[in-house]
């Protein structure tokens, strides 16, 4: 999110500009305004100064290459492809960091020029040094621009007009910016706007790269828009886990869905955004060897939907048969969720009681154990069932953007921020239900404030006149221990007390009394699965096995098994490698649960994930499915121990 808040409305704007440069004949656009306006006021700038330029030491820039070598290898192939079809023109392409720091450039023969006004590598161009300039203030307002001649803050820049493209990143972060630039150009503006056009369409084929590099080992999707098929550019490129959940989406994909609605698009289900699951896109394009067309949820667009299955994940030829007809998405109800266990169906009683009360609802239990799955149902069974269900996952969001994610904000109230203004979780949950996934993670300022909004039932976005009222049914959920959190001081009390009106918890797989059960019913809801029977010994290792990922890991497991079964049977050869190791006593269930794996792995935690991470590849779904855990705990672990993606450099 752009960072610098410029509380001046257009007419104050405006008699700024004519005040501070009643020089220059200009009527610059409001962003490039703002631009001006933090030149002066916040970085104190001077427009007439000279030799403003900061260039890196030979040193410097090695290291600074160096540690962006990922996004130069995989951005150079897009500065070479503009500068073929630019640099003959007179045009300089430069590549910046997120900081406005050049990395790469091609220059016109005459370098000369170029070179003496700061076109070369390791120039500084952000804001604070140059003031309103074309990479710098694309980075500022996260928008492709061009900033013309005496547009640029500092006179000594008035001979360049640049064109810049900010390039984002598979998880909607800031990476840099692509920019072309020319000298003395003498036309007017709009003479840069094909230039312009070029730019955008080589930042986006960086990202596309970057995504499809980043995603290789994932099944990825790729959406076009059936009115527009010759626009490349619009393509939107989704990643999704094993569960079906979108784990990274190229920049096109971003937009168009905050366009239509302003809701985080990574975390959620496919099926939340196309009229059908992984399985049975799989399904209907017989493997990913063809094409769909469908109609997309959010916005009832014609879309044509084409899959990529990573290279030797071959999915079973079962599921590749097309279906009579695609299923709306299936989630589980609450009956089914309470199974023939009798203290969850005790569980199940006691919501049905509360429901439509006004009582928040608080779920705990280990991960994978159907948390969310019963916030749905929870929904579904309640009388808010036609009203929106809005789940946030406090541990994968960073916490910076927690705040606007819930409360949203309203136009204005961050410079180049969505000019419409955003509405938070809460906001978009009114009428319907808040889901709160690892409430535990909120931080403690937003506890605060969580709880001022919950008892006073209504909210106030930033920036925003007037309160909104809330009509909200809360349901939270955690694997943590808040009691003992709240004894160390990390979680409120108060505020648990305001979110556990009624408490559930879900027991771990391995504790449920109707665990033979739950595996017979959720085989034989795999696809693929009929006619396929358990032999007593793959039955044995599934019924004694401690499931640490609980239901998510069975359903994988099941999968895995189906997909490998032969002759109708499934035998100790068709179980994931973990179920097959000699004996079939439990493994160390709450090991890779508890807070500290290091306790349970001889103290050495990190050497732990480490080498999982790295015997997978760093594919974090194959990893965490192996510990059994969800990917946002082995996201949580890495973190508390700064592991990074190697490829996360990017
Ligand atoms: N009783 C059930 N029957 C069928 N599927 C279930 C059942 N309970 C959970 N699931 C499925 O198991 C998977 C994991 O459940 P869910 O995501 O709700 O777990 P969770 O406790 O919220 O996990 P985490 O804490 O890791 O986010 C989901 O695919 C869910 O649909």
């Amino acid at each position: 999110m752009p960072l610098h808040a410029v509380e001046t409305n257009a007419s104050e704007l405006a008699a700024f500009v004519k005040d501070h440069f009643p020089e220059r004949s200009f009527r610059p656009d409001r962003v490039i305004a703002e631009s001006l306006y933090r030149s002066v006021n916040l970085h104190r700038l001077n427009p007439r100064a000279v030799n403003v330029k900061h260039i890196l030491t030979a040193e410097e820039i090695r290291q600074h290459q160096q540690q962006h070598q990922d996004y130069l290898a995989i951005a150079s192939q897009g500065v070479t492809g503009l500068a073929k079809r630019v640099v003959q023109a007179g045009f300089a392409v430069l590549l910046s960091d997120e900081h406005g720091i050049t990395l790469d450039s091609r220059l016109p023969n005459q370098r000369d020029p170029y070179t003496q006004s700061g076109l070369i590598v390791g120039a500084r161009w952000d804001e604070a040094v140059a003031g309103t300039n074309g990479i710098g203030t694309a980075l500022a307002a996260e928008q492709a621009m061009t900033i013309h001649r005496e547009e640029h803050f500092l006179t000594s820049n008035f001979r360049l007009s640049c064109s810049v493209a900010p390039i984002f990143d598979a998880q909607g972060l800031l990476r840099g910016c692509l920019n072309a630039t020319s000298l003395n150009s003498d036309g007017p503006k709009e003479a840069q706007y094909l230039t312009l056009q070029l730019v955008i369409m080589y930042a986006r084929m960086i990202e596309n790269s970057h995504f499809r590099q980043r995603y290789r080992d994932c099944l990825t999707l790729a959406i076009k828009p059936r009115d527009d098929i010759t626009d490349l550019a619009n393509e939107q490129l989704l990643a999704v886990d094993e569960s079906g959940r979108i784990i990274g989406a190229n920049r096109a994909a971003f937009v168009a869905y905050d366009q239509v609605q302003h809701q985080a698009l990574l975390g959620r289900r496919i099926d939340t955004l196309l009229p059908a699951s992984v399985d049975e896109l799989l399904s209907m394009t017989s493997g990913g060897a063809r094409g769909v067309q469908m109609r997309a949820l959010v916005d009832e667009a014609l879309v044509d939907v084409g899959l990529r299955i990573p290279v030797g994940r071959v999915r079973p030829a079962q599921v590749i048969t097309p279906p009579a007809k695609p299923a709306a998405p299936q989630h589980p109800q609450l009956d089914q969720l309470g199974g023939n266990d009798p203290l969850l169906q005790q569980g199940v009683r006691r919501i049905r009681k509360v429901l439509d009360k006004g009582i928040a609802v608080l779920i705990t239990g280990e991960t994978g154990t159907g948390k969310e799955a019963f916030a749905r149902a929870i929904h579904q069974a309640s009388a808010r069932r036609s009203g929106p269900f809005v789940a946030l996952n406090c541990a994968a969001i960073p916490e910076s953007l927690i705040e606007s994610e819930l409360f949203g904000y309203r136009s204005g109230s961050f410079t180049g921020a969505n000019k419409k203004g955003q509405k938070g979780k809460l906001e978009l949950a009114n009428g319907g239900t808040l889901f709160l996934d690892e409430i535990g993670d909120m931080p403690a300022h937003l506890q605060t404030r969580l709880l001022r909004v919950l008892a006073e039932r209504e909210i106030s976005p930033i920036g925003a006149e007037a309160p909104v009222a809330l009509d909200v049914q809360v349901v939270s959920a955690t694997h943590q221990d808040l009691a003992g959190m709240i004894s160390a001081k990390h979680f409120r009390e108060d505020l648990f007390y305001r979110l556990s009106g009624m408490t559930l918890h879900l027991p771990a797989l391995r504790e449920r009394s109707d665990r033979e059960e739950l595996i017979e019913q959720l085989l034989a809801a795999q696809p693929g699965a009929k006619g396929l029977r358990l032999d007593a010994e793959a039955r044995a290792r599934l019924l004694g096995y401690g499931w640490p990922g609980n239901i998510r890991q069975l359903l994988n497991s099941l999968r895995y098994a189906v997909a490998l079964a032969e002759d109708g049977v499934i035998d100790r050869e068709c179980l994931p490698a973990e179920l097959q190791v000699a004996g079939v006593a439990p493994v160390a269930p709450v090991a890779l649960l508890s807070n500290s794996l290091a306790e349970q792995l001889g103290g050495d935690e990190v050497r732990h994930l480490y080498a999982t991470l790295r015997q997978y590849q760093w594919n974090i779904t194959a990893a965490a499915q192996s510990f059994g855990i969800s990917r946002s705990t082995l996201y949580r672990k890495m973190k508390k121990h700064g592991i990074v993606q190697p490829n996360e450099v990017f």
